[in-house]
């Protein structure tokens, strides 16, 4: 079943009468139980993308389903429950995660007290997410008293603590350095494999890609590539990590050409289709001397 499905998703900011189109007709289907990264550079439209799926802002058109709630037509109550029931966030900024007079196991606990269940079930699922996330030993420390990485732990386990069917994380190791992100990134994956919360990672981060098994990789306001990872057997019996890109085609098959291959073949405008048996190939508009067309 699908907990995430954006289909032609359309973001349009108006400022001072000029438009910019953040996201541009993106499809995003992810599976329930799912770990994705969505990666992109700067402006490309992740934040946007983020926004709409947290219900923070509203698509200008398109379609946006999580967890069977339609985005675009949930009114005002819908949206207040749709925050704080279906979804869980990790933000970047660490401190916008946690709140700085609780200690880790009050923030916990904090989330735990406006859901109900007996003193004793809450205090002991606190227990439980703080042993999953690794931070049981920094329970009773201010935000302020733990690393940004501990923080980050915490925060994930904030977030998912009243069991949101989705959870979103927005750069959640921008503030950290290479090792501690290695460490937040494993800390996602091991939430996910435990509980089996759908999960989609936003970054700019591309070294995302060795944590996940799938990435999707956002251009220009749509989705232009993606990168599956899996354990393959080789011949001798020896197990290997084996990353496969792939282009993405959407409903109407258009296909986004990577970056790369556009600018090695010095394709432009118009270009040659010819189908093959089991293939299509792509080749520039250029006539047997090089010359275009
Ligand atoms: N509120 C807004 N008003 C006007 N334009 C906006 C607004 N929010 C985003 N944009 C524009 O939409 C485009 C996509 O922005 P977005 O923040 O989604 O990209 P991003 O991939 O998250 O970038 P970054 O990694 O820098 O955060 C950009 O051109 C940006 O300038």
């Amino acid at each position: 079943m699908s907990e995430i499905l954006c289909r032609g998703l359309v973001r349009i900011f108006a400022t001072d009468g000029v438009e910019v189109q953040a996201l541009q007709g993106l499809d995003l289907v992810v599976e329930a139980g799912d770990l994705v990264a969505v990666v992109g550079a700067s402006g490309s439209g992740k934040s946007t993308l983020l926004g709409i799926l947290s219900g923070l802002d509203t698509p200008t058109g398109g379609s946006a389903v999580v967890a069977g709630t339609d985005l675009l037509t949930m009114g005002r109550r819908d949206r207040v429950t749709y925050q704080r029931r279906t979804v869980g966030f990790v933000w970047q900024q660490t401190s916008r995660n946690l709140l700085p007079y609780l200690t880790a196991a009050e923030n916990v606990r904090l989330v735990l007290d406006l859901g109900g269940g007996s003193r004793s079930e809450r205090a002991e699922r606190t227990a439980e997410l703080l042993d999953l996330l690794q931070v049981a030993d920094v329970a009773d420390r201010y935000p302020a008293e733990m690393s940004g990485g501990q923080q980050q732990r915490v925060a994930i386990a904030v977030a998912v603590a009243n069991r949101p069917r989705v959870l979103l994380a927005d750069e959640p190791t921008g503030e950290l350095d290479e090792a501690t992100s290695a460490d937040v990134l494993e800390a996602l994956r091991a939430v996910n494999a435990a509980t089996g919360t759908t999960t989609l990672i936003v970054t700019h981060d591309p070294a995302v890609s060795e944590h996940v098994a799938r990435t999707v990789q956002i251009r220009d306001g749509r989705t232009s590539t993606e990168v599956l990872r899996r354990t393959a057997t080789d011949a001798d019996g020896v197990q290997r990590d084996v990353a496969e890109e792939f282009a993405v085609l959407d409903r109407v098959g258009r296909l986004q050409l990577p970056h790369d291959v556009v600018e090695t073949l010095e394709l432009r405008d118009r270009v040659r289709l010819r189908l093959r048996d089991d293939h299509v190939q792509v080749r520039p508009d250029r006539d047997p001397t090089g010359e275009r067309q």
